[in-house]
C-alpha cells in the first residue's frame, strides 16, 4: 500500500532529538516510486538519522513519517520489512561463515523458504561479482568483497525501497560502475533508492534528486537542474584555438587563466550561456569549446559554504 499521495515515503515536518541534541529540524521529504534519491551531507548532519526514520529503528520527536502508507516504527510492519533493503556504513559479518551462508542466513530471516533462497542468494552473488567466491569464509573477504556482500544482502527478496548508506565505500572502480548499474536496473523496476554518500563525484548522473542537509536542517533540494538554478553558480567554458586567441575575445569575456594563449578557460553566468556561446561560435581561432556546467561537487561546496557563512555571521 502507498499513502494516498502515491509517494513511497512522506515525512512532514519531522524534528529529531537526541537527549537535546537537535538532528533534524523542520524536515518534509517525498520519495517517489522509482526514483533514485541522494542525501549529502557533512558528518553529523543527519543522514543516518533520516535512514532510522525510514526504517522505523527510532521515532521522531516531532512530525509524520509514512512509509508505504504506515507508521515504520509501529508494531505490525513485518510485511512493511519485507519491502525494505538496507546497506549500513562499514557494514560487518559473521566472519566463520561463507559469503552463500551469510547470505542465507539473511534469507531466512527475511522469510524466505531454505529452497528459494539458495536460488536466490546464488543469482545475487553472481549479480554482485562474488559468484567464485561464495564457497570461502567471510574472514578470507577484502574490504570491497565485503561490502559487495552487503550490497547483495541488501538486495534479498526483491526490495521496492532500498536504503544505501555510503555504498561505493571500498569498491574499486569496476565494481563502483557495476554498482551504479544495478541502482539503474532497479529503479528501471521500479525500486525507489535512497543513496547517502560523501563521494560525490561520477553520482550525479544516476540520482534523479538530490537533499543537501546541514546540521540537521535542508540547505537545498530538487534535481541536478534545480540545484544549479537556486544556486547560480558559472559554468566554465575551456576554449581551445590560435595562439593570440585571448586578444580576439571581447573584453567582458575575461579569461581565468590570462597568460595561457591559446587555451584558456572562462567563467560564464547562467543566464549569459546561450549569448556567449553564439559570441564565441563566431570567433574563427576558436577550435574547440567545451562547457562544464556545475558539478554536484560544486553545488554541494556552494550549499554548505553558504550555510557555514551564514552561521558565523550570526555569531
Ligand atoms: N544515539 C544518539 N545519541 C545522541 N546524539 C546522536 C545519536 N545519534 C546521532 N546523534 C547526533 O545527531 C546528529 C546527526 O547524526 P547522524 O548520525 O544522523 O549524522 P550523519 O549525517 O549520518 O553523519 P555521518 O556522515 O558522520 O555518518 C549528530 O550531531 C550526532 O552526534
Amino acid at each position: 500500500m502507498m499513502s494516498h499521495t502515491g509517494n513511497i515515503v512522506e515525512l512532514q515536518q519531522v524534528e529529531k532529538k537526541y537527549q537535546g541534541v537537535k538532528a533534524l529540524q523542520s524536515l518534509d521529504l517525498n520519495l517517489h516510486k522509482g526514483e533514485v534519491f541522494g542525501l549529502f551531507g557533512h558528518n553529523g548532519a543527519g543522514k543516518t538519522t533520516i535512514i532510522k526514520l525510514i526504517l522505523g529503528l527510532i521515532e521522531a520527536t516531532s512530525g509524520q513519517v509514512s512509509v508505504f502508507g504506515k507508521d515504520p516504527a509501529q508494531a505490525g510492519t513485518r510485511e512493511l520489512r519485507a519491502k525494505l533493503g538496507f546497506l549500513q556504513e562499514n557494514v560487518s559479518f559473521y566472519d566463520q561463515l561463507t559469503g552463500m551462508e551469510v547470505l542465507e542466513y539473511f534469507a531466512r530471516l527475511k522469510g524466505t523458504s531454505c529452497k528459494r533462497s539458495r536460488k536466490e542468494c546464488f543469482g545475487l552473488l553472481e549479480q554482485v561479482g562474488l559468484k567464485d567466491v561464495c564457497g570461502r569464509r567471510v574472514k578470507t573477504y577484502s574490504k570491497g568483497m565485503r561490502q559487495r556482500l552487503g550490497l547483495a544482502q541488501a538486495l534479498l527478496g526483491n526490495p521496492r525501497l532500498l536504503l544505501l548508506d555510503e555504498p561505493t565505500v571500498g569498491l574499486d572502480p569496476i565494481a563502483t560502475q557495476d554498482f551504479y548499474h544495478t541502482i539503474d536496473h532497479l529503479k528501471h523496476q521500479g525500486c525507489t533508492v535512497v543513496l547517502c554518500s560523501h563521494v560525490l563525484p561520477g553520482v550525479e548522473k544516476y540520482i534523479d534528486r538530490a537533499l543537501i542537509l546541514g546540521r540537521g536542517a535542508v540547505l537545498a533540494s530538487g534535481s541536478i537542474e534545480q540545484l544549479r538554478a537556486q544556486a547560480n553558480l558559472p559554468s566554465v567554458f575551456q576554449l581551445k584555438g590560435r595562439p593570440g586567441l585571448s586578444k580576439e575575445l571581447p573584453k567582458e569575456l575575461c579569461p581565468l587563466d590570462p597568460n595561457n594563449n591559446a587555451s584558456m578557460r572562462i567563467a560564464v553566468p547562467m543566464e549569459e550561456r546561450m549569448q556567449t556561446l553564439r559570441t564565441l561560435a563566431g570567433i574563427v581561432s576558436i577550435d574547440n569549446i567545451d562547457i562544464h556546467l556545475p558539478s554536484l561537487e560544486d553545488l554541494y561546496t556552494h550549499f554548505i559554504q553558504g550555510h557555514y557563512d551564514q552561521e558565523s555571521a550570526l555569531c
